[in-house]
């Protein structure tokens, strides 16, 4: 399959590392608006973003590989492609329950475990070793970071980060758009635009979206 990456940052890196151990893959370009122009380094186009619509062919698969979630969704919209040509990463090393939904564009790292019946939205990353227990429901652009835990029954709404390590009792909802600090536990529902600390938590911000 030719693939095309947005973005070539760090989770960029890590996600065509993942792409490439798959022989059956092939990454044609990198696109990133740190370049300027155009330019073939090992067989692979590095250009800026806007060279999308001169490389996308109907048999392309496009992974928008940046790890911050309000930019994330900015370039999904902004490239205005149609569900089925995002490709879902999984990496062989995770756990998928059979009965779990991955939505389109979403990538799960290396022994990350998703639990039965759980269902992940579009565009999220489910970062190395993160756990997301039976019946969890995360919204788009969610990002669960190293060895977060959402036990059972945990709920996001879209654009969450859940930092590293960071624990979720089971049956609590995360609002929309809110930062979990690395390390914390969270035990009561944590309202949207909220960045919450600690364990249990405590919230230290209201968070403004541009
Ligand atoms: C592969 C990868 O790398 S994936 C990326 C994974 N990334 C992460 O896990 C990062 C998660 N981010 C954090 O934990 C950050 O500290 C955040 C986003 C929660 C807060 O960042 P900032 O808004 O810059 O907060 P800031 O550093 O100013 O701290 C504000 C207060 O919260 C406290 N605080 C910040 N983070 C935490 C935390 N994780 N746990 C407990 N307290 C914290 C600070 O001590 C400070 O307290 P004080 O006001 O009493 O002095």
């Amino acid at each position: 399959m030719k693939i095309i990456i947005v973005g070539n940052g760090g989770h960029s890196r890590v996600i065509q590392e993942m792409i490439s151990s798959t022989k059956a893959n092939k990454i044609i370009a990198i696109l990133d608006d740190k370049y300027e122009h155009g330019f073939q380094e090992k067989g692979i186009i590095h250009a800026p973003i806007s060279f999308l619509v001169r490389l996308f062919r109907p048999d392309t698969k496009v992974v928008v590989a940046i790890g911050r979630n309000d930019v994330r969704k900015k370039i999904v919209k902004g490239l205005n492609l149609l569900p089925q040509h995002y490709l879902s990463i999984i990496h062989p090393s995770a756990i998928v329950s059979a009965s779990a939904k991955i939505g389109y564009g979403t990538v799960i790292m290396p022994q990350a475990v998703i639990n039965a019946e759980a269902e992940i939205g579009n565009h999220c990353i489910i970062n190395t070793g993160a756990i997301i227990e039976h019946d969890n429901e995360i919204g788009d652009y969610t990002h669960v970071s190293p060895n977060a835990t959402l036990t059972g029954n945990v709920s996001t709404g879209e654009g969450v980060h859940v930092g590293s390590s960071a624990t979720i009792i089971p049956g609590i909802h995360l609002g929309r758009w809110s930062v979990i600090g690395a390390g914390s536990t969270v035990i009561e529902h944590i309202p949207a635009y909220s960045k919450a600390v600690g364990s249990p938590t405590r919230i230290i911000e209201r968070i403004l979206m541009k």
